[in-house]
């Protein structure tokens, strides 16, 4: 692996999953191999007696080599619930999801973990989004849905990532809804409120194409 990153937001249903897969594709048109993990997922169906989250499938499919959906998601909870209670019988232990994140380090150039809900979101009785960025120990990309109160939300995340000791390489703006009052005033202020680079805006789209997502990210 030469780089990865993990990937949160200010919310749950905020766009990291969107925002995760434009990144894998904008690495692909990089000439970079990508892969991608989404440790830990709540809201599952049952495939074949297994359980399978959307977002995991989703980052398994643009990976740019095939891997096993257990190690893409270790940890598939099949109710959409905060992770500590739909895992109370199976709970995340960090070490097993660092084993399958070293397996992914030998596979691509570039490995993206997405995490869930927002930054202190618990993933068992003990610990949380966090623990989980700073255990993988990547550079942090902060998902922000542009919508009434992200400002709030944008700074309180950023705040919190920066003092969990992580380097936050950056913020994506992501249009969830057709129409804001204001979207270029409000990513302005979270552009100067936010001490980290923006690294694209998301269009909204009916229908979703990540190519055309992936056109609007830039990463040094
Ligand atoms: N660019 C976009 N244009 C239109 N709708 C979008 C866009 N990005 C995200 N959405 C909408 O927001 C929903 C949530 O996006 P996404 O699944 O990426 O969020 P998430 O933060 O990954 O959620 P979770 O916490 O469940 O993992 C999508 O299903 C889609 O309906
Ligand atoms: C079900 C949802 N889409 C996510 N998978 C889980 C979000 C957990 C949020 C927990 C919380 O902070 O309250
Ligand atoms: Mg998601």
């Amino acid at each position: 692996m030469e780089k990865g990153y993990f990937i949160t937001g200010t919310d749950t249903n905020v766009g990291k999953t969107w925002a995760t897969v434009a990144l894998m594709r904008y690495f692909k048109q990089q000439g970079k191999s990508v892969v991608g993990m989404k440790p830990v997922a709540s809201g599952c169906f049952i495939e074949q007696g297994m359980p399978r989250n959307l977002d995991a499938l989703l980052i398994q499919k643009n990976a740019s080599v095939q891997v096993s959906y257990d190690v893409v998601n270790p940890y598939a909870y099949q109710l959409p619930v905060a992770p500590h209670i739909a895992g109370m019988k199976n709970p995340v232990e960090l070490a097993n999801v660092l084993a399958k994140f070293e397996q992914l380090k030998t596979l691509a150039d570039v490995v993206l973990v997405e995490g869930v809900g927002g930054w202190y979101a618990p993933i068992n009785n003990h610990q949380d989004v966090s623990d989980l960025a700073l255990a993988l120990g990547l550079p942090v990309i902060l998902v922000v849905a542009i919508k009434l109160g992200c400002i709030n939300h944008a700074k309180l995340t950023f705040q919190a990532i920066v003092r969990s000791g992580l380097v936050c390489a950056g913020w994506i703006a992501v249009c969830t809804e057709p129409e804001l009052l204001c979207l270029d005033s409000n990513i302005q202020t979270l552009n100067a409120l936010l001490n980290t680079p923006m690294l694209g805006v998301l269009p909204f789209m009916e229908s979703v194409d990540f190519d055309i997502l992936s056109t609007q990210l830039t990463l040094c």
